[in-house]
C-alpha cells in the first residue's frame, strides 16, 4: 500500500502542505505520531477517500485508489477500509449488534465472532449511550472490522481509555492483527502503542512522514500484584518518553515500587529482567543501573 500525495491544508498558523511518501507493507502495523495540527487525521482521511489530495497517487495491492493525473478517485465505499475515529461515531439509535450489521450490510457469522472477541456478546442489544467509553470503543473497533477491510485506520483509538482498558484493547488488537493478517495505520501520541503494537513508526514533521525507531526497551517503574500473578510483573511507563527516542532522556529515574510485600520475599521467583530490591537505593534504580543489568537491552514481551 503506497501513498505519494501532496495536500495543502489551512492550519491555525497559516498554510501547511503535506508531502507524503508512506508505504504500508501488507500485514504490518504502522504507528504515526506528530504534533497536534500536523495533519495526521488528514492522512487517514486521504487513505479513506474522505479528503482529496491535490496531487499524487494512492495504490493498494496493485489497485489505484487515487491518481490525480489519471483523474481516478475511488469513493470511500469502494475502498476497503475500516476507520475508527477518536469519538467512535457509533449510530446512537442502533444497538451494538445493529451497528455492526449496518456496517456489514447484512447479518453475517462474523458479527457473532467479533462480538465474542471484543467481549460484547452480553451487550449486543444495548444502544451506545448505555455503554461505557471503553465498551463503545470496542464496538467501534468491531464495526470497523466487520467487513474484513484491507486497511484498518485508527485515529487515537485508545486516547479516552484508562490504562487497564488500554492494555485490554491493545491485546485484542494485537491478536486480531496477527490472526486476520490486517494492515493497520494507527495514529497515536502514546509511545506504549508503538512499543506494544508497531512494526514501524513514523512522525509527521513539517508535512513529511519521517521514520523513527520503535521503543524496544521497557523501563521498569513499578509493579503491582495483579500483574505479578500473571507473570508479567512489570509495569512499563514510556508515556513521558518521546517516540523518536528509544532511550529515556538523561537523568530519567526508574522507580522500583517495593511497597507490595510480595516483593520482599527474596528474588528467586522473579523474572530475569526484574530488578531485585538489593539493586535499589531507597526504592529507586537509575537508568544507568538498569542498563547495566539489562546488558543486552532485552526486549520485554
Ligand atoms: N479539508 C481541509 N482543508 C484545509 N485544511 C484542513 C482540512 N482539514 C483539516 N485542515 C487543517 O489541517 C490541519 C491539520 O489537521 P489534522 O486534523 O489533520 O491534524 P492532526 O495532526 O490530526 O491534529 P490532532 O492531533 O490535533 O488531531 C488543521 O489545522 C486543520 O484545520
Amino acid at each position: 500500500m503506497e501513498m505519494r500525495v501532496t495536500k495543502a491544508l489551512q492550519g491555525g498558523d497559516g498554510h501547511l502542505t503535506l508531502d507524503i511518501a508512506l508505504d504500508l507493507p501488507p500485514g504490518s502495523l504502522t504507528v504515526l505520531s506528530g504534533p497536534s495540527g500536523a495533519g495526521k487525521t488528514s492522512i487517514l482521511r486521504m487513505w479513506a477517500g474522505l479528503l482529496k489530495p491535490d496531487a499524487g497517487t494512492l495504490r493498494v495491492n496493485g489497485d489505484v485508489w487515487f491518481d490525480a493525473a489519471q483523474r481516478v478517485n475511488l469513493p470511500p465505499q469502494k475502498r476497503s477500509v475500516g476507520l475508527v475515529f477518536q469519538e467512535y461515531a457509533l449510530f446512537p439509535h442502533l444497538s451494538v449488534r445493529e451497528n455492526l450489521a449496518f456496517a456489514a450490510g447484512m447479518e453475517t457469522p462474523l458479527i457473532d465472532e467479533l462480538l465474542e472477541v471484543f467481549q460484547l456478546t452480553q451487550l449486543q442489544a444495548r444502544r451506545p449511550r448505555r455503554l461505557s467509553g471503553g465498551q463503545q470503543q470496542r464496538v467501534a473497533l468491531a464495526r470497523a472490522l466487520v467487513r474484513k477491510p484491507r486497511l484498518l485506520l485508527l485515529d487515537e483509538p485508545f486516547a479516552a481509555l484508562d490504562p487497564e482498558l488500554k492494555d485490554d484493547v491493545r491485546q485484542i488488537l494485537r491478536q486480531l492483527h496477527q490472526t486476520w493478517d490486517l494492515t493497520t495505520l494507527l495514529v497515536s501520541h502514546d509511545p506504549l502503542d508503538a512499543f506494544w503494537l508497531a512494526d514501524r513508526a513514523f512522525q509527521l514533521q513539517s508535512g513529511k512522514c519521517v521514520e523513527v525507531p520503535i521503543p524496544r526497551t521497557a523501563y521498569v517503574v513499578s509493579t503491582d500484584a495483579a500483574r505479578q500473578e500473571m507473570q508479567v510483573a512489570l509495569e512499563i511507563q514510556l508515556r513521558t518518553l518521546p517516540l523518536a527516542n528509544d532511550v529515556p532522556p538523561p537523568g530519567t529515574r526508574l522507580v522500583w515500587n517495593g511497597a507490595d510485600s510480595r516483593q520482599e520475599k527474596g528474588s528467586e521467583d522473579k523474572p530475569r529482567d526484574q530488578p531485585s530490591r538489593d539493586d535499589c537505593e531507597g526504592g529507586k534504580l537509575s537508568f544507568e543501573q538498569q542498563q547495566k543489568r539489562n546488558d543486552n537491552d532485552a526486549d520485554v514481551q
